[in-house]
């Protein structure tokens, strides 16, 4: 048996596969074609400033975003590493208007999940060498294989994920992700292109001492939000509790995992419902946070149990250690 530490993605894909519900290894393949976009974006990323994929790539995206070379490209690395494998039959997009269905229309491809990716988080960092990162989410589809994708193959509630990850392009590049077992982080050894696991079993503390939210908006949260930041600058107890905003989703709930720390994006004045998706964004870090013994909340719900109505869905966002999500809850319940 191969110590913990020794232990590499790929071993840990086929040793876990037993425990998946589902073992026919079409989820192994998945994985598989995951952690090699994961590869191939890393490497581009790492050359951002040597060749010229740094900045505007000219175009918008649906949300109205302006989209940088590297959105664009880790968009057609990842998308086109599952389309040749062909093991999904569906990926949804940040950066794909609709919804993209993979030879469901013949009869004999068989496969039953889609992914819906955020193929670059943060990519007002990458001008700037900070941290970014890749997000994704996995559902078995509901309509029948072998037929086209449909739009509710994507729009499932996030209870209903079987899998969730993400990839952070970081001091060193680690990939975090859960099938519904915990969650596990396995970090690149880049000399030789292998993710090892770094961090088994990863929990968020249940008490943290990090608020993460973009303050520069504070004028516009709703009262419980600007009463709780308050509370987090109080000089008591453990009080006050240090801020650290990043403004790449991936790098500050990586951060706040392993310290311990919640993560904000609230609905606001100027924006109805916060910034983040819902499908490709909140989704996959909830139910990762849960899994690692945190909470993710949209105001009064769960998100998990969002009933989504669009792809491009955006919800407000509170994520990270327990306690200090229930206290932040408290706040806002004040407002009801
Ligand atoms: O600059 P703001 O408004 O604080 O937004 C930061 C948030 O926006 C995002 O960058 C959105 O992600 P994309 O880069 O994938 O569009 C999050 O990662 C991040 O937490
Ligand atoms: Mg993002
Ligand atoms: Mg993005």
């Amino acid at each position: 048996m191969l110590g913990q530490k020794h232990k590499t993605l790929g071993e840990f894909i086929i040793e876990n596969q037993s425990s998946f519900q589902y073992t026919s290894g079409e989820l192994s393949r998945l994985f598989n074609a995951i952690r090699l976009a994961a590869k191939v974006v890393n490497h581009e990323v790492n050359k951002a400033g040597l060749i010229d994929i740094l900045g505007a790539a000219g175009e918008t995206n649906i949300q109205g975003e302006d989209q940088q070379k590297l959105d664009v490209l880790a968009n057609d690395i990842f998308i086109q590493t599952l389309k040749n494998r062909e093991i999904v039959c569906g990926i949804a997009s940040e950066e794909e208007d609709d919804f993209i269905s993979i030879n469901s229309q013949d009869e004999n491809h068989q496969n039953k999940y889609v992914v819906l990716i955020d193929p670059l988080d943060g990519s007002s960092n990458i001008d700037v060498n900070v941290s970014v990162g890749t997000i994704f989410s996995i559902y078995r589809r509901v309509t029948p294989v072998g037929t086209p994708v449909k739009i509710e193959d994507f729009l499932q509630p996030g209870n209903k994920q079987v899998a969730a990850g993400y990839i952070v392009y970081g001091t060193s590049t680690m990939l975090v992700y859960t099938t519904g077992d915990g969650v596990n982080g396995f970090t690149l050894n880049p000399a030789i292109g292998t993710f090892y696991l770094s961090h088994p079993d990863m929990q968020f503390p249940e008490d943290g001492k990090i608020y993460s939210v973009n303050e520069g908006n504070y004028i516009h949260f709703l009262q419980g939000v600007k009463d709780y930041i308050k509370y987090c600058q109080q000089e008591e107890g453990d009080r006050p509790y240090t801020s650290r905003y990043i403004g790449s989703l991936v790098s500050d709930f990586h951060r706040n995992m392993i310290k311990g720390g919640i993560y904000m994006y609230p609905k606001s004045s100027i924006t109805e419902n916060g910034k983040l998706r819902l499908l490709y964004e909140c989704n996959p870090m909830a139910f990762i946070a849960e899994q690692a013994n945190g909470l993710a909340i949209g105001g009064r719900t769960r998100i998990l149990d969002i009933e989504p109505t669009e792809l491009h869905q955006r919800v407000p966002f509170f994520c990270g250690s327990k306690n200090m999500v229930i206290k932040l809850q408290e706040f806002l319940d004040k407002y009801k």
